[in-house]
């Protein structure tokens, strides 16, 4: 098995809804739902790399994150580790930078969207806290 992709990844939270992206069909897991985050590169902290991150993808300045939860999993061609952090002190209002569709949501409506599999128990705990 190749090495486990570390990614760090926000779930932008306000009163009772979350700020999805939708993934570009040519990217890994294309054309679903998902938190935005990224990779955490070389010589980064998983906080500067969500911090770095939601300030690339979406153009906010985070300002507090505190941690929801791991998760490893195993695709078919890639292995990743999530680190999921709940972000509900932010500055500006998130817009994707980079023409992804996008939304707020409501957690009771996320089951009725598709993310990628890793994702099922971030949903579970976001609907059950
Ligand atoms: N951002 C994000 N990635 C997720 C989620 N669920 C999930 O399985 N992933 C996977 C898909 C990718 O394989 C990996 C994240 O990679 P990414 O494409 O966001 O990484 P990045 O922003 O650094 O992008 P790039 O520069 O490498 O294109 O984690 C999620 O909810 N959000
Ligand atoms: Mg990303």
């Amino acid at each position: 098995m190749k090495k486990r992709v570390h990614v760090a990844v926000g779930v932008i939270l306000r009163n009772d809804q979350v700020f999805l992206t939708r993934r570009h069909v040519h990217q890994h897991q294309g054309g679903k739902w998902e938190f935005p985050g990224g990779k955490v590169e070389t010589d980064e902290t998983v906080h500067q790399a969500l911090h770095r991150e939601l300030m690339e993808e979406v153009a906010i300045d985070t300002l507090a994150m505190r941690p929801l939860m791991n998760i490893a999993h195993d695709y078919e061609d890639k292995s990743v580790l999530l680190e999921v952090f709940v972000v509900d002190q932010f500055s500006g209002e998130p817009e994707s930078q980079e023409g992804m569709e996008q939304g707020w949501f409501k957690v009771s409506e996320l089951s009725n969207l598709e993310f990628p599999n890793a994702n099922k128990d971030i949903i579970v705990k976001l609907q059950n806290p």
